[in-house]
């Protein structure tokens, strides 16, 4: 598939923040007949519902530690309301959208990952139905996918949202996905000063990641885009949500964020 088709992660760091601007943007692609697809996060929004509830969070590796209660509080509130939060901003901008957890049509089929037996009903992602996206596109609509994921028996996943967003891009066999989240892109600090890298290679990442450069929330982020870069996808950006049209710019390979590249 072109250019015409790509995938949007958007992080949960983010979200709250996004302008009405931000999903003019999308709807002006739409109309141009560009064809987003988005996969959204939710982190800090289940945080705050698990500490409502009395649950504590607990991550390793950047990965939730996800037991059955806080499997049904994930789903809540990625498949509830922030799905539905993203479908309805869209749709007041004049976007048309159809939000689609990951359970839904076995969109997102996945196993557990090799840790399962520390951090619990995590997921990695092992298929996705591409058919059900092309479908939902082909109808007008913008599909936007919340990460969890279901096996064969029907047991439900929390998937981190950067690695959902990679298997889907793969998947559908875009070659753009963009990283939307809350830094202007992958930063290093260069003579004391803070400074965005426009173009990393996957070696500068290991590097990045080695000298811990490179942490937390971003390890996901590029190491999703470095799977999906072995496949089809030419192009990972990751960029800021409060970049004024930062998408469009992006995609008009414009001089915005961080763009990943093989060497
Ligand atoms: N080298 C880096 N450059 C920029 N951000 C980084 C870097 N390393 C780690 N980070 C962290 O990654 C965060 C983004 O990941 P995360 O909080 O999980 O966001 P999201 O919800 O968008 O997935 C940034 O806010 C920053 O704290
Ligand atoms: C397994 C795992 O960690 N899943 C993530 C899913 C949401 C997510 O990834 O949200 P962001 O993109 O906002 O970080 C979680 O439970 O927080």
């Amino acid at each position: 598939m072109g250019k015409r088709r790509f995938v949007m992660k958007c992080g949960g760091s983010t979200l709250a923040a996004l302008p009405d601007v931000f999903f003019e943007d999308l709807r002006s692609l739409q109309e141009n007949g560009v064809e987003p697809v988005i996969v959204h996060g939710g982190g800090p929004a289940i945080n705050e519902t698990l500490g409502k509830l009395g649950i504590e969070s607990r991550f390793v590796n950047g990965l939730r530690v996800t037991d059955e209660a806080t499997l049904d509080v994930v789903e809540m509130v990625l498949a509830g309301r922030i799905n539905k939060e993203i479908v309805r901003k869209l749709q007041q901008n004049g976007a048309k959208s159809l939000g689609l957890s990951g359970t839904d049509g076995r969109l997102i089929i996945a196993r557990p990952v090799a840790n399962a037996d520390e951090i619990g009903h995590v997921g990695e992602v092992v298929g996705v139905n591409a058919a059900l996206v092309e479908g939902v596109i082909g109808l007008g609509y913008l599909p936007v996918i919340a990460p969890i994921g279901i096996d064969e028996a029907g047991q439900r996943y929390n998937i981190n949202a950067d690695t959902a967003a990679g298997a889907v891009a793969s998947s559908l066999g875009v070659e753009t996905m963009i990283v939307v989240t809350d830094v202007p892109g992958i930063m290093r600090t260069v003579n004391g000063e803070k400074r965005v890298l426009p173009v990393v290679t996957f070696a500068d990442i290991e590097e990045m990641i080695a000298s811990e450069e490179i942490y937390g929330g971003m390890i996901p982020k590029v190491r999703a885009a470095m799977s999906c870069l072995h496949g089809n996808v030419k192009e990972v950006r990751i960029v800021d949500g409060a970049a004024e049209r930062g998408l469009s710019r992006a995609l008009a390979e414009g001089d915005i964020g961080t763009r990943i590249v093989r060497a």
